[in-house]
């Protein structure tokens, strides 16, 4: 079975996709199609679990960030990326910011905020959780030695908030797992923990390897949320990655810049709905295969687990629309290059800037370069709501979806 990633077609197409892959018991009784692929038995991972939920990848991916140096402050500023990933970083802060307002609005002061940092890496995202006064923290990758350092991250800014009248204190937990395989409330330390909100950033597509992860990883960002909870991702969006793909050629296997890569290694005409397989490449930072997401597919998944599609926008789309109240953020983080636009006279990747400029020639702009901007802008965000559930007789949850 291939699947159609083209936007236009997607919908349609995903209708006709869909029916050989069970995504959810009411469906079982549908067509009984053939080359159904049976609903994931997630509750525990046997000696041979590889093999059957089809994550063979997985070990690449743990070694590739694991054996990943944090490069130190000098080296970051030399980076051709150092815009973009600050660009990036900002982008996480107004999704965590708008996400977080929604769930303050529904809670009065003093009541708990629990958070699920679902593959944290090195913790890039600690001090927006400081920021945000949440007042407890789980951390998983499935990279220990990023672990590791996200916790002694942790441990840095609780020592500072002790020392200061008015640091904030949250408590926090920290383990190595792969959440594709993994059912991670087994391993919080209070298995019965609500949370607010669960967070996925720049990792939720690993788990497209096959039917089995997506299904473990969504259950995992869904069943510990509170009603009213958010799930927040980011993401690379298949659409584009197939758009650009497509305007590569007719037999492009492949594209990018002088910052970004993405090689297919299978034939791009019939690509699967679960394992569509492709190599990163980001200067510096990353080079592991990943996985396209059938967004339709991850919508299904989502309401399987009660959670209910709120937010999809690429990073171009929610740039635009949060810039006016992020403004001040993407400053003081450093999300874009000031460039003197008569200095971009020769430079390809500013001719933009020259181009927009227009009459207000001499005043500093703020942009990335043109590589840096298409590698950011092959990314998206979203968000899902948890919904209310009550029971059916056999003990099975009934959603109560707003739409
Ligand atoms: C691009 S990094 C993003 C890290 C962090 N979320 C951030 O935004 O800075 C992707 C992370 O996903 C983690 N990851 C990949 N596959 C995973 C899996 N199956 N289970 C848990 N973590 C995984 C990697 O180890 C890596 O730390």
């Amino acid at each position: 079975m291939s699947v159609n990633y083209e936007q236009s077609a997607a919908d349609d197409k995903f209708a006709q996709a869909h029916q050989a892959v069970r995504l959810s018991d009411d469906e079982g009784s549908d067509d009984g199609a053939d080359n159904e692929v049976a609903a994931p038995n997630l509750l525990g991972n046997t000696a041979n679990e590889e093999e059957t939920s089809g994550a063979a990848n997985t070990h690449v991916v743990a070694h590739h960030y694991n054996e990943l140096k944090e490069a130190g402050r000098k080296e970051r500023h030399k980076s051709k990326i150092y815009f973009m990933r600050n660009f990036n970083n900002w982008i996480k802060s107004q999704l965590i910011n708008e996400y977080m307002a929604l769930i303050k609005q529904q809670k009065r002061i003093g009541d708990a905020l629990r958070v699920l940092d679902m593959c944290c890496g090195k913790g890039g995202d600690l001090l927006k959780w400081d920021k945000a006064a949440i007042s407890h923290l789980i951390c998983t990758d499935i990279a220990e030695v990023s672990v590791e350092q996200c916790k002694r991250r942790y441990d840095d800014i609780a020592q500072r908030a002790n020392k200061s009248k008015f640091g904030n204190k949250f408590t926090a937990e920290f383990f190595a797992c792969d959440s594709t395989m993994v059912r991670l409330r087994e391993r919080y330390k209070d298995a019965s923990l609500q949370l607010n909100l669960v967070s996925c950033q720049f990792a939720f597509h690993y788990c497209f390897e096959s039917l089995v992860q997506a299904d473990c990883m969504m259950r995992n960002a869904a069943e510990c949320l509170q009603p009213g909870g958010f799930f927040i991702a980011t993401m690379p969006d298949a659409y584009e990655i197939i758009r650009r793909l497509k305007a590569a050629g007719p037999d492009a296997r492949s594209f990018g810049n002088d910052v970004y890569n993405i090689e297919f290694e299978g034939d791009v005409d019939s690509l699967p709905l679960f394992g569509a397989k492709y190599q990163f490449h980001l200067e510096g930072v990353v080079d592991c295969p990943e996985f396209l997401v059938h967004f339709p597919t991850l919508v299904k998944l989502g309401r399987k687990y009660g959670l209910q599609l709120v937010r999809r926008s690429t990073f171009a789309e929610y740039y635009k629309e949060t810039l006016p109240q992020g403004r001040q953020l993407l400053q003081r983080m450093y999300g874009l290059e000031s460039v003197q636009p008569q200095r971009c006279a020769n430079d390809e990747q500013f001719a933009h800037v020259r181009k927009t400029v227009g009459t207000q020639r001499g005043r500093p702009v703020g942009t990335l370069s043109k590589s840096e901007w298409e590698a950011t802008t092959l990314y998206l965000v979203c968000a899902f709501k948890k919904c209310k559930n009550s029971w059916d007789a056999n003990g099975k949850p009934l959603f109560e979806f707003d739409d």
